[in-house]
């Protein structure tokens, strides 16, 4: 029986997947990667579920690609496609909301699994480093162009060319982070955070969501037009005439999704 990689919790609509490899402070190996892949495609299946908290175990979020693995990768071909490609196209692009729920380090591809999430919180303890310039190779997993447009490309750079880490408060005040905490109220704060977001209109959260992603993705003008159609797509939900009337009825929304 393979060693369980990931556990799995579920909190009301939210699922809770924490990275369980505290002996290699949760560092991705192809066997991780695959597992945490499959856990997210099971709670993006699941009707029921409206956000998927990332965690780590232990005192690490985790700390990137497993090194010892970096050597069965050289001499790839240019075109094959990545091991983790499956991994972070399904965090950037699930069907809910992901919150990365930080405590310690975060380095690496650990950094890129934060940024490939929709937001993030952190822990007074928690680091962040894209080191992979000190190993004489650079991020692969989207850490050149997420964390430009997360912090900006002066800080950016200052990550990227150094490899050196960021404390917690130097990531919050950068935007690489939404919400700063103590570390006993991290996993309290973002299971708060996926509550507020499970009991907004949940197919007007959808839209939000993918309108933000876009926008990292497409020049401004195509992100203005998918903003734009999802507006008039939301407009025609009766989540959007329930919202209507709960606020001139000045009572609670009853959204159903729909
Ligand atoms: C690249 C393809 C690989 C194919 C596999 C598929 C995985 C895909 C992953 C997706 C991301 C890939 C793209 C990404 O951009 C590339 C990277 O992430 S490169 C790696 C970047 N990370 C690092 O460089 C961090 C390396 N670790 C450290 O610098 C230090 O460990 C630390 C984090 C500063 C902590 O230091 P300490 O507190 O002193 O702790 P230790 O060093 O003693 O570590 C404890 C224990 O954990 C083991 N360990 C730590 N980090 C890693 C790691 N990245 N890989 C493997 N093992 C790690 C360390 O060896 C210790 O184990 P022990 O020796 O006690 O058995």
């Amino acid at each position: 029986m393979p060693e369980q990689l990931v556990t799995v919790e579920r909190h009301g609509t939210t699922v809770v997947l924490t990275l369980d490899r505290p002996s290699a402070l949760n560092a991705l190996s192809r066997a991780l990667v695959a597992e945490l892949a499959e856990r997210l495609e099971e709670a993006a299946a699941d009707e029921a579920v409206r956000a998927v908290v990332l965690t780590g175990s232990a005192k690490a979020f985790c700390a990137g690609a497993d090194i010892s693995e970096i050597p069965n990768m050289t001499g790839a071909s240019p075109l094959d496609t990545l091991p983790f490609d499956r991994l972070f196209d399904t965090v950037a692009t699930l069907r809910v909301p992901t919150i990365a729920a930080v405590r310690g380090l975060a380095f690496g591809g650990g950094c890129e699994l934060v940024l490939a999430c929709d937001t993030a919180v952190a822990g007074r303890s928690a680091r962040f480093a894209v080191p992979e310039v000190r190993l004489g190779v650079i991020p692969g997993a989207g850490g050149t162009q997420r964390l430009v447009h997360a912090v900006g490309k002066a800080k950016a750079m200052r990550m990227l060319a150094t490899g050196a880490p960021v404390d917690a408060e130097w990531a919050y005040a950068a935007g690489l982070v939404a919400d700063l905490v103590d570390d006993d109220q991290v996993l309290h704060r973002a299971l708060e955070l996926a509550g507020q977001i499970a009991g907004n209109a949940p197919r007007a959260v959808a839209y939000a969501v993918d309108s933000a992603r876009r926008a990292n993705d497409l020049p401004l003008h195509q992100g203005l037009a998918h903003e734009r159609r999802n507006f008039l797509l939301a407009l025609g939900t009766s989540d959007a005439q329930e919202g209507v009337a709960a606020f001139t009825d000045r009572r609670t929304p009853a959204f159903t999704g729909r």
